[in-house]
C-alpha cells in the first residue's frame, strides 16, 4: 500500500531549538497522533512539512509526489487546521467561507452546511467573536468540506469540551473508514489517542523518539514498567515516565 505521507530527514533550526532528522510514514486509512510535551516540536513539524516555515533539510512525499515540487496540487488534497491563527479576524464566517471555497474545485457545500449545523455554528458571526472551541470547529468544518485525502491538524481538540472532543474524534474515525484517507493530528490529550489512534509518533526535543502502530508503540515502552504494574502502561504513563527520566538525566 502506498504511503499517503512520507517524511524523511526533516530538519529545522531555530535559535535555541532544532528539529532533527524527523522521519515517519502514514499509510491510508490510519489515524496518527503526534505527541510530545510543550515545545517538543510538533507544530514545527507540521509547519515545516507544509513549507509554512522553510525546512533546512528533508523531503516530504505526499500521495507519492514530492510535496515541495508539487505544492499546489498536493494542497488541493489536504485539509489543514492550525489553532491560534486568526485569519480574517473581523470577517463574518460566511465571507471567509466564500473565499476559501474558491480554492477548492472539490468543495462540497452540502457537507459544509451539515458541519455548520452539527457544530452549531452561525455563519453571520464574526470570526473574532467565536470562542476558542468554536474557532477550532469552524476551521475543522472548512478543512472537512473539500474531500481531502489527508488531514493535518495541529491540536484540533484543544479548547474543546469533552462532548465536542468526542464528536471530533468520531469524525476522524468516520473519515478513515474507507481505508483511503488518513488523519495526522497533534495533541496533548493522551486519552484522545487511547480512543482513536492507529499510529503514534512521539516527539521529544525535536526528534522522533518512536513512531509505529499503537500496539507496537505501547509494547516498546515495557521497560518503563515497575513491579507494581500488572497491565499495559497507558500512553499518559509512558509520557510521564519518559519525560521524568529525561528531566532526571538532564539534571545530572
Ligand atoms: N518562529 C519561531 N522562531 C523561533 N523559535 C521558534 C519559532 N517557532 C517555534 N519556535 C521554537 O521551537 C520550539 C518548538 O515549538 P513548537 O511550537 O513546534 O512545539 P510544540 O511541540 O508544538 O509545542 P506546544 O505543544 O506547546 O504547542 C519551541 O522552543 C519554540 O519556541
Amino acid at each position: 500500500m502506498t504511503d499517503l505521507l512520507k517524511i524523511e530527514h526533516l530538519s529545522k533550526h531555530y535559535p535555541g531549538f532544532s528539529l532533527q532528522d524527523v522521519s515517519f510514514t502514514l499509510k491510508p486509512g490510519r489515524i496518527m497522533g503526534l505527541v510530545g510535551k510543550n515545545g517538543a516540536g510538533k507544530s514545527t513539524i507540521l509547519k515545516s512539512m507544509l513549507n509554512i516555515v522553510k525546512p533546512d533539510q528533508g523531503t516530504v512525499t505526499m500521495f507519492g509526489k514530492d510535496f515541495f515540487q508539487n505544492e499546489k496540487a498536493c494542497k488541493q488534497n489536504i485539509g489543514v487546521v492550525f489553532g491560534g491563527i486568526d485569519f480574517y479576524p473581523l470577517k463574518k464566517l460566511s465571507a471567509i467561507t466564500a473565499v476559501t471555497r474558491t480554492f477548492y474545485p472539490e468543495w462540497d457545500q452540502q457537507k459544509y452546511e451539515n458541519y455548520l449545523r452539527q457544530f452549531s455554528l452561525d455563519e453571520n458571526k464574526i470570526f473574532k467573536s467565536l470562542s476558542n472551541g468554536m474557532k477550532v470547529k469552524y476551521l475543522l468544518a472548512l478543512a472537512l468540506s473539500h474531500n481531502a485525502r489527508l488531514y493535518l491538524l495541529d491540536e484540533p481538540t484543544s479548547g474543546l469540551d469533552p462532548v465536542s472532543r468526542d464528536e471530533i474524534l468520531h469524525i476522524f474515525t468516520h473519515i478513515v473508514k474507507d481505508k483511503e484517507k488518513s488523519v495526522l493530528f497533534s495533541t496533548h490529550i493522551t486519552s484522545d489517542l487511547d480512543h482513536c489512534a492507529d499510529d503514534i509518533t512521539y516527539i521529544q526535543r525535536g526528534q522522533v523518539l518512536k513512531s509505529s502502530d499503537k500496539e507496537t508503540f505501547l509494547r516498546s515502552f515495557d521497560y518503563l514498567k515497575s513491579p507494581e504494574d500488572t497491565g499495559e502502561l497507558t500512553l499518559e504513563e509512558i509520557m510521564l515516565r519518559t519525560e521524568r527520566s529525561d528531566l532526571y538525566e538532564t539534571a545530572l
